[in-house]
């Protein structure tokens, strides 16, 4: 690492950004958590506990603070909040983090959108490939998949070398990588895949490496955002998608993917920027029939999770 140690600033204090401020905290590193929506300049410091394999638990005192009491922010930034919150923290830490790199680690697809418009000079983006599951506040189970790879939206290779091995420990382990768009794809593919098929069924990630018809259905929904990346460009192949679809689901069997953990906790889920998105994009190309059963999958995810949030009018179904 640098000599120069950064301080890293984690917004979002979530099943991710918990654990890794844990694992960063373990290391020797500098760490701040900065809630996301919560704004009461209050601060705090709690102990965590990341249970890491059956028995084994790593802890830390974390500071936890809020946006309103830390009027310029120095550092790395990194950013483990619900995206749809990114335009809004955009907006918010404009002018107060100067040249510090800021770091996506979210799902989705156009996730970078907010930070690129308003000018960002830093911006790097990370494609997770860990589960991280919260038992309670304090509490977090966590299943490392694979080594994270932070590739650039804007800025130079050196600055990312660097901001990888401030954020890189040997539990949450990250890399640089250049051709990073690939591995975007790939990943929403999966979790276009996931994150309706495992919410819809109320189970486990595991599934799909337990039950030759649940694979079945997420080949269906693999072939049809294929065709859509193919048409932006981006050469991915069935197999690829579907070896790394397989891994995700042997290594974090019995751990629930982020929309089931939304949707049970009555929370907004990121669908928007997975399949509702692959069908934004296919519209833009006329595409729009290709991508039928990723649409259906979405809008059922939608609906239950504003079935369960109660937005749609309860009253109507009392009256059937
Ligand atoms: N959990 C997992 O296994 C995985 C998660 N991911 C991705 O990582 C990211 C973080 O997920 P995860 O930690 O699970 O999510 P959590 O819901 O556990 O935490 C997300 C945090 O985002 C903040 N937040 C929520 N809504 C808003 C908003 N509108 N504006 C600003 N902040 C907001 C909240 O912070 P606060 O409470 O501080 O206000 C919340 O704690 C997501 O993009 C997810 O898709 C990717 C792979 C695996
Ligand atoms: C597919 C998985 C489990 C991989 O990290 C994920 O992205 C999630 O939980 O949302």
């Amino acid at each position: 690492m640098d000599s120069v140690q950064k301080h890293i600033f984690i917004i979002g204090s979530g099943a991710i950004g918990k654990a890794l401020a844990v694992f960063l905290k373990l290391a020797g590193r500098k760490v701040t958590v900065i809630r996301g929506r919560v704004k009461d300049a209050c601060t705090t410091t709690r102990r965590i506990g990341i249970e890491i394999q059956n028995g084994v638990t790593l802890e830390a005192n974390v500071k936890i603070t809020t946006l309103d009491s830390l009027p310029m922010i120095d550092g790395i930034v990194v950013l483990s909040n619900k995206s749809f919150g990114n335009e809004q923290l955009a907006r918010a830490l404009k002018g107060r983090t100067g040249n510090s790199p800021i770091v996506l680690l979210q799902n989705g697809l156009g996730i970078e959108q907010s930070f690129l418009d308003h000018g960002y000079p830093q911006l790097y983006r990370c494609v997770l490939f860990v589960t991280s599951q919260l038992i309670n506040q304090s509490n977090i189970r966590f299943k490392p998949v694979d080594i994270c790879p932070i590739g650039i939206e804007r800025g130079n290779k050196a600055d990312l070398e660097r901001v990888v091995n401030h954020l890189n420990t040997p539990n949450f382990r990250f890399r640089s990588e250049l051709h990073l768009q690939h591995i975007i794809w790939k990943k929403a593919i999966i979790n276009c895949v996931f994150n309706s098929i495992c919410p819809l069924l109320e189970i486990d990630n595991g599934i799909f490496h337990r039950s030759q018809d649940a694979l079945k259905i997420a080949r269906r929904i693999i072939v049809e955002c294929i065709n859509i990346a193919t048409e932006k460009g981006i050469a991915i192949r069935q197999d690829e998608v579907e070896t790394g679809l397989l891994q995700i689901s042997q290594l974090s069997e019995g751990q629930a993917i982020s929309t089931l953990q939304d949707i049970r906790n009555k929370r907004r889920t990121e669908i928007e920027t997975l399949n509702h998105e692959i069908v934004r994009i296919a519209e833009q190309m006329h595409q729009q029939d290709s991508v039928r059963e990723t649409r259906l999958l979405g809008e059922l995810i939608k609906l239950k999770s504003e079935l369960t949030q109660n937005i749609i009018d309860t009253e109507v179904i009392g009256k059937l």
